[in-house]
Parts: structure tokens; C-alpha cells; sequence
């Protein structure tokens, strides 16, 4: 029945034309009291109807929210989404990428010679850990190089490197410009650095939307913020340093020794940086998924997608990782259709950003039982991607020992199959132990940079939350 605050909501002027002529053959009394009848049957049967049509808004919304620690990679998956089910969307935010693929190119640069700078310096120190050079002359013969020609040999990287950083300065000294116009003004307190964004960031660094043609014949980039243009200015006159720089051998042999601590697509950018120089750089697929960028609070994403005949309205809530995020999570819980929770499991040698002394393997657990146990997530599907898969076994080739990071591993064998098997056993233990809802658990090893790869289990996870979410709310 419906209340006098619903009647207020229903009362259209549909409701309020009706025929008020008073037939002869009833009294006024009566027909007042049929009329009111009338109008109270036609706000019953809108209420009933706009009821329905929420309730089938509802069941056609599902919420998915995306949660891990920061660099697990949950905005990398949001793209992979948005590139699978709505690529026109993609397409349409193309150049908001541009500077964000310039900041990442001058941080990767900014933080190559900062590395070398700390080699040399604790060479100077005597630091016997440190870079300990490759003699010129004599790199193509094999003969070890004598005390002399290596100091020889580190006089002249010195000096070569030295050079490069002072053609280097116009380029590095945009860094934080840059990164401030992508942040819109943001600073994070306790000394974190780099660029961080929130919902609506794209429209503060560029009103080029969308990609024009004419746009691409025009290299001037005209509607871009003045420092973007001067970043792409400054990159193309700096491409040569570059190139030298990251080819330079002081590089290389830190990069074999993995003494280079750079953010993990530096190398793709840097590789790429002929191609990101030229004036008509348009972001690729590619480009836009390597990109670092951390995420500020939550950022909902929302895209039709038709499954099964029906549209459903896609919500991705595609939030802040780090531990000083966390916070902000907890107001989208109660109504998530599902979790898709990211571990990246190549991170078994590193520790958190904002906590030095804990493993990013141990927090990625720590995490997962905090989600499995959360009671307000209870009517949430669970989905668990094990990301950097192949990370994983990039570093398990190159010689790094799990055992060296995570002691309970002992003697296994450091190989990919023997070491996935085990960061998936423990995530499994804590889903049996820890989970209030005793769900099923969905699973995947993922490399989220691989598109094809990633793509199919996008469909897989998207078709396994329907199923889920029809089976729970009965829409046939
Ligand atoms: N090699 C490799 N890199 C990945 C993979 N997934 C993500 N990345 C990269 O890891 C970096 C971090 O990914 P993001 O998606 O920004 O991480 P996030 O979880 O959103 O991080 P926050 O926003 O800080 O919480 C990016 O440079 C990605 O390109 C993967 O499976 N393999
Ligand atoms: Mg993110």
C-alpha cells in the first residue's frame, strides 16, 4: 500500500488529468469516495511499476570492485576490461595517455642516473658491492681487467655519464611539473613520489577529446597543457642521451647484476623511446597498459556490456592499493556484486613502498584474509588473479632464490611450476580458513600486459560474476 510520502514521489500529472465530471445517477459523496479509490489504485500501480523498474535496474547493475595492493595490478585489469568490452572508450581517452607515457619516460630516466649516481658514490666509498667495471679495451677478449684499467675505465664512465646527465637536466627537470599537472596539484603525505590520479584527471590534461584527425596532422598539440607540449618538445630533442644512456655499458652491467631498482615497465618505455619521441606520438594498447600510475581513493568505471541477449551496466571500482587507501574501500562493500582480488606474485623479493619491513607476498596474504573474512562482504563472488605471472618467471630465470625472501620455501625447486603451485596453495589455505561465506573460489595465473592472453580470462571471470549474480537474484 502506498505511503503518503511514496504518493508525493508517484503523483504525475498524468494522475492528476483524470476525469472529474460527476455522473447523475450517484451522489457526491460517492463519487468523491470512487475517485479517491481511482487515483489511489493508479498510485499503487506506479508505485508497483517504478518498484519493478528499479528492482530490474538493480538486477542489471553489477558492481565489481577490484582490490589488492598498490601495483598488483588493478587498473592495468580496468583497462584490459574497458579494451575488451568497450574499446570505443578507450579509443575516445587515447591522448589523456600521452602525458602520463612521458612522465613515465622521464621518471625511468630521472631514476637511471640517480641508480648510477649511488654506484659510483659508494664506489668512491669503497663499498666492495659495488658496480665493479668491464675494461674497454679489453670486453671483447675475456681477459680480466687489472686494477688500473678498471679505475681507468670508471674515470671515463664517470665523465661519459656526467655528460649525458647535463644534456639530460632540461628533460629531468620537468619531472615534477609534470607529474603535478597529472596529480591536479595532489602531494601524498610521508614522501611518496610520483604521479597519482583520481576519478576525472583525464580531463585536466588534455581538452583534445576525442582524437581528431586533425589533431594527429597537427603536432603542435595545441589544446594540451603548455607543459605537456613542453615534454614532448623536450623528449624529441633528448632522444640521442637518451638512447646513449640507456645503451651506456655502466647500465647494462647494473641491469645484469639487477642493481638498476626501476619501476618494472621502465625498460618497456625506454626501449620504446624513438617511437615516443617522435612529434605524432599516439599512445598504443600496449603503451597505455605499461603505464604506471597510482590511483587516489576510488574510481568508478561503468560500461554497458550485452551478455546473453541483455545489457548489463558494468560498475569497476578501480581503487588505491597502498595501505593509506585502504580506508576508502569499505563504503562500496555492502553492495558488491563481486571481488576480484589481484596478488602479484612475482613480488616475493620486494617489500611495501609504505612499510619497508613487510614482504609484498606476506601483505598480499594478509590482505586476502581481511577480504575472505569481512563480513560485510558476504553476498560478494570471490575471484583471485595471481598477476606478473610472467614476471614470476622472468626473475625464477634469471637465478633469484625464493628461499633467499620467503625462508618457509626451503629447498623446492626454484622453478615457475614449483614456486606458482606454492603462492597458490597458501592463497587457497586462507580462502579454506578464513572465508565467512564458504564460496567458490575462481582462480587464474595472469600476465596482464599479455592482451590476448588476458582477454579470455576476462570473459571467463565476466561470464562466471553473471552466472553467479542471476543465479543469486533469480533473473531468468
Ligand atoms: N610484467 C607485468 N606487469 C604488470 C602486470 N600487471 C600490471 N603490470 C604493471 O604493473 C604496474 C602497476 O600496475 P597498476 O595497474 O597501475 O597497479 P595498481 O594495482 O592499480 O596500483 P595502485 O593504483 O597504486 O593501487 C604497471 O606499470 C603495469 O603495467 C603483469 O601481469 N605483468
Ligand atoms: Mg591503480
Amino acid at each position: 500500500m502506498a505511503t503518503s510520502s511514496d504518493r508525493r514521489a508517484v503523483y504525475s500529472p498524468d494522475l492528476i488529468q483524470m476525469d472529474f465530471a460527476q455522473p447523475e445517477h450517484i451522489t457526491a459523496g460517492e463519487y468523491y469516495d470512487e475517485q479517491a479509490i481511482r487515483i489511489s489504485n493508479s498510485i499503487d500501480e506506479e508505485l508497483k511499476k517504478e518498484s519493478a523498474r528499479r528492482k530490474d535496474a538493480s538486477r542489471r547493475e553489477i558492481k565489481v570492485m577490484l582490490l589488492g595492493q598498490a601495483e598488483s595490478g588493478k587498473s592495468t585489469l580496468q583497462k584490459q576490461f574497458q579494451l575488451y568490452y568497450a574499446s570505443q572508450t578507450l579509443d575516445h581517452e587515447r591522448p589523456s595517455w600521452q602525458p602520463v607515457v612521458y612522465f613515465n619516460v622521464l621518471k625511468a630516466v630521472r631514476m637511471t642516473l640517480d641508480e648510477l649516481d649511488y654506484e659510483f658514490n659508494s664506489r668512491s666509498k669503497g663499498d666492495p658491492n659495488a658496480i665493479t667495471e668491464i675494461p674497454i679495451a679489453s670486453s671483447s677478449s675475456h681477459s680480466l681487467p687489472s686494477t688500473e684499467t678498471a679505475l681507468a675505465n670508471e674515470g671515463i664512465w664517470r665523465r661519459e655519464i656526467g655528460e649525458l646527465r647535463v644534456q639530460l637536466l632540461p628533460l629531468i627537470a620537468i619531472e615534477d611539473t609534470l607529474a603535478s599537472e597529472l596529480s591536479g596539484g595532489i602531494s601524498l603525505a610521508g614522501g611518496r613520489t610520483g604521479a597519482f590520479v583520481r576519478s576525472g584527471w583525464q580531463a585536466l590534461v588534455t581538452s583534445t577529446f576525442p582524437l581528431s584527425d586533425s589533431r594527429l596532422a597537427a603536432p603542435g598539440r595545441t589544446h594540451a597543457p603548455e607543459v605537456v607540449n613542453l615534454a614532448a618538445r623536450t623528449l624529441a630533442a633528448c632522444v640521442e642521451p637518451i638512447k646513449a644512456l640507456w645503451r651506456h655499458r655502466a647500465v647494462r652491467q647494473l641491469l645484469e647484476s639487477r642493481k638498476l631498482r626501476l619501476d618494472e615497465s621502465a625498460p618497456f618505455f625506454l626501449d620504446n623511446i624513438e617511437r615516443i619521441s617522435k612529434p605524432d606520438f599516439v599512445p598504443s594498447n600496449d603503451d597505455i597498459l605499461n603505464v604506471r600510475l597510482q590511483t587516489l581513493g576510488v574510481m568508478e568505471h561503468t560500461f554497458p556490456i550485452n551478455m546473453g541477449g541483455a545489457t548489463y551496466d558494468w560498475k569497476l571500482y578501480d581503487v588505491g592499493g597502498a595501505r593509506g587507501q585502504r580506508h576508502a574501500w569499505v563504503p562500496y562493500f555492502d553492495d558488491a556484486t563481486a571481488i576480484i582480488f589481484l596478488a602479484p606474485i612475482s613480488a616475493f623479493d620486494q617489500y611495501l613502498e609504505e612499510d619497508p619491513k613487510t614482504n609484498r607476498i606476506d601483505d598480499s596474504l594478509q590482505l586476502f584474509n581481511a577480504i575472505c573474512s569481512n563480513k560485510l562482504l558476504v553476498n560478494a563472488h570471490l575471484v583471485l588473479l595471481l598477476n606478473k605471472a610472467d614476471l614470476l618467471r622472468k626473475k625464477l630465470a634469471a637465478g633469484i632464490k625464493v628461499r633467499k625472501y620467503i625462508t618457509s620455501y626451503g629447498d623446492r625447486p626454484n622453478v615457475y611450476e614449483n614456486v606458482s603451485e606454492y603462492f597458490r596453495s597458501h592463497f587457497i589455505q586462507v580462502h579454506r580458513r578464513k572465508d565467512v561465506a564458504k564460496r567458490s573460489l575462481y582462480m587464474h595465473f595472469t600476465s596482464m600486459l599479455d592482451i590476448k592472453a588476458t582477454q579470455s580470462i576476462i570473459a571467463d571471470v565476466g561470464d562466471v560474476i553473471l552466472r553467479q549474480h542471476i543465479e543469486q537474484i533469480g533473473l531468468a
